[in-house]
């Protein structure tokens, strides 16, 4: 131990001590991690007991949600995905885990990233039970039946521009019917997402889809959304967050940070103006006409999310939201609810198109159902067309937008999550991800099969099978923080499949996510 006779007078010997006891502390830290800690008779890889930096790694490459699944397959149904992480993979403890508000758990930290920029957290990253009853109760009439029937124009106005952008425009088969030109459907998919949120939350027209050089805005959502996720996984988040607002931030991040910066301003300006009762200048934020014309209609019938919002306080307890509660509410809206719908409706295509009986099946059954495009709304018809339906939940299976663990921490006493017996400390943070249990055989056989026909009950697949599926389904999460925008997601999904299906034939292009768009079966 000569190190200890070492003065510590010169550089070098203190950079030597620092490092020592640098060293020292990884060591003991990495040994009760690895031997000593409540979790550690868990099963997982070693790198995973030791650190939280895989997860940010795997966070990064944007691979995660295929890592869970390889460790559940090579390591049963309960893993440590992290020093304080366990990831499950069955139905019952999923239902444990979510399903019921009075479980003693709540949303992990984690979420703590994502809102805190603009100021104050969402009914989304609401961390705290009782704020986030509140906040849902809030929120709530923005979603009800009342406002998706008053919204579903505003809807089906952008779908229909969404098909006439596709429309083919050069034919190859001449000037009734024809294939089209190439469009890659992940891209237009996002502009179509950002479209109808726009006019949901603000009763903005974005015009994104149709035109190019409107898409700054919504180019910047991606990238901001991958900034703040690796983020919220740096094993020192809590100590970046409040830094991430700072003019250093901005410099150190570039170009995401700017860009969620703007998000935040756009969706403030939004609320500014509307809260003054003013004509939304910012609405107009690259120089696109609002939705709704001129000023005074555009104030007295609004029936977007906004105003369901803005100068509501809760009935019951008479909590009364903030200028910051309103301008992170809308942001979260437009983010919650643009992306997840823009990649379920990219991977209802793909699948589709790679799926040939499927995709014929579907459109007969949308042409057969409605007599033209203009029939195609919500209610009983839109509702039986039961094989459209089953692609979509089959899509959600496959490749659901929110794929990995939703941490959620569990507070005293404790808690008992199946298959493993005893109750695990408080503290601990669990989770159920959706792609490891969506391909887990048990519930789903074939699990990397498109096959919507097992949402469909036939005498080869009885009712057990259908239910034994939707106990392990959570593309929406379930229970007190399930998706508050679900319904209005499947309404947008069914709404945009059945009016491209029955005005088009589509085909797989060989480029990468790239169909093709044939006109004219109609027209005949
Ligand atoms: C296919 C489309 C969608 C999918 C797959 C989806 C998925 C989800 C999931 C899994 C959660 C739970 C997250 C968690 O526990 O951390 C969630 C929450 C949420 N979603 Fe969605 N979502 C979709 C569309 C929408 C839309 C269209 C909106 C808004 C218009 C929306 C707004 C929200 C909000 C506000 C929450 C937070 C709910 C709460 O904690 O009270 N989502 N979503």
């Amino acid at each position: 131990m000569a190190i200890l006779n070492l003065p510590l007078t010169s550089t070098s010997n203190l950079v030597l001590w620092c490092s020592v006891v640098i060293a020292l502390n990884f060591l003991l830290l990495s040994i009760y991690r690895v031997y000593l800690h409540p979790l550690s008779k868990f099963p997982g890889p070693i790198r995973y007991k030791l650190s939280g930096w895989p997860l940010l790694w795997q966070a990064y490459k944007g691979n995660r949600h295929l890592f869970h699944l390889k460790d559940h397959e090579k390591y049963g149904p309960i893993v440590r995905i992290s020093p304080s992480t366990l990831s499950f993979n069955t139905a019952p403890s999923l239902a444990t885990i979510y399903g019921s508000r009075t479980v003693p758990v709540k949303k992990g930290e984690w979420y703590k990233t994502f809102d805190v920029a603009a100021g104050t957290y969402s009914s989304f990253t609401e961390t705290d039970k009782a704020i986030h009853a509140t906040k849902r109760r809030w929120v709530s009439p923005a979603f009800s039946d009342l406002s998706q029937r008053a919204n579903e124009t505003l809807i089906i106005d952008v779908i229909e521009r969404f098909c006439e952008t596709i429309r083919p425009r050069r034919r190859e088969g001449g000037d009734k019917g024809g294939w089209g030109e190439k469009w890659n459907a992940s891209v237009l998919t996002t502009y179509l997402g950002f479209d109808i949120m726009g006019a949901l939350v603000f009763g903005c027209d974005f015009r994104t889809v149709q035109e190019v050089g409107y898409r700054d805005l919504a180019d910047s959502i991606l990238p901001a959304s991958k900034f703040l996720y690796w983020v919220s996984y740096l094993p020192l988040a809590p100590l970046v967050r409040p830094l991430l607002r700072t003019k250093l931030f901005e410099i150190l991040g570039g170009r995401p940070i700017r860009d969620n910066n703007r998000l935040i301003e756009y969706a403030s300006a939004q609320v500014g103006a509307r809260a003054r009762g003013t004509r939304n200048e910012s609405g107009d934020w690259s120089g696109k006409v609002n939705k709704n014309g001129n000023d005074e209609e555009a104030d007295t019938e609004r029936i977007d999310f906004l105003s369901h919002l803005i100068n509501k306080p809760d009935q019951k307890s008479g909590w009364r939201p903030t200028r910051a509660d309103l301008d992170t509410e809308c942001l979260n809206m437009m983010n919650a609810g643009a992306d997840p719908f823009s990649s379920v409706l990219a991977g209802a295509i793909f699948y589709l198109v790679h799926n040939p009986t499927a995709l014929q099946k579907a459109t007969a059954e949308v042409r057969s159902t409605f007599t033209s495009p203009n029939d195609i709304h919500s209610g009983p018809l839109l509702t039986s067309c039961l094989y459209l339906s089953a692609c979509i939940e089959e899509t959600l299976r496959l490749c659901s937008p929110v794929p990995s663990h939703l941490p959620r921490t569990i507070l005293p006493p404790g808690l008992t999550i199946p298959p493993y017996p005893l109750p695990l400390p408080p503290g601990t943070v669990v989770g159920v991800p959706c792609y490891s249990i969506h391909h887990n055989p048990v519930y789903f056989p074939s699990p990397f099969s498109f096959l919507p026909s097992r949402w469909i009950e036939s005498p080869s697949n009885p009712p057990s099978a259908i239910e034994a599926a939707k106990s392990a389904f959570e593309p929406f999460g379930i229970g007190s923080r399930a998706c508050i925008g679900k319904n209005i997601a499947y309404l947008q999904l069914r709404l945009t499949l059945a009016h491209v299906l029955w005005r088009f034939d589509l085909r797989e292009i060989s480029d990468v996510g790239c169909i093709g768009v044939w006109e004219g079966w109609a027209d005949g």
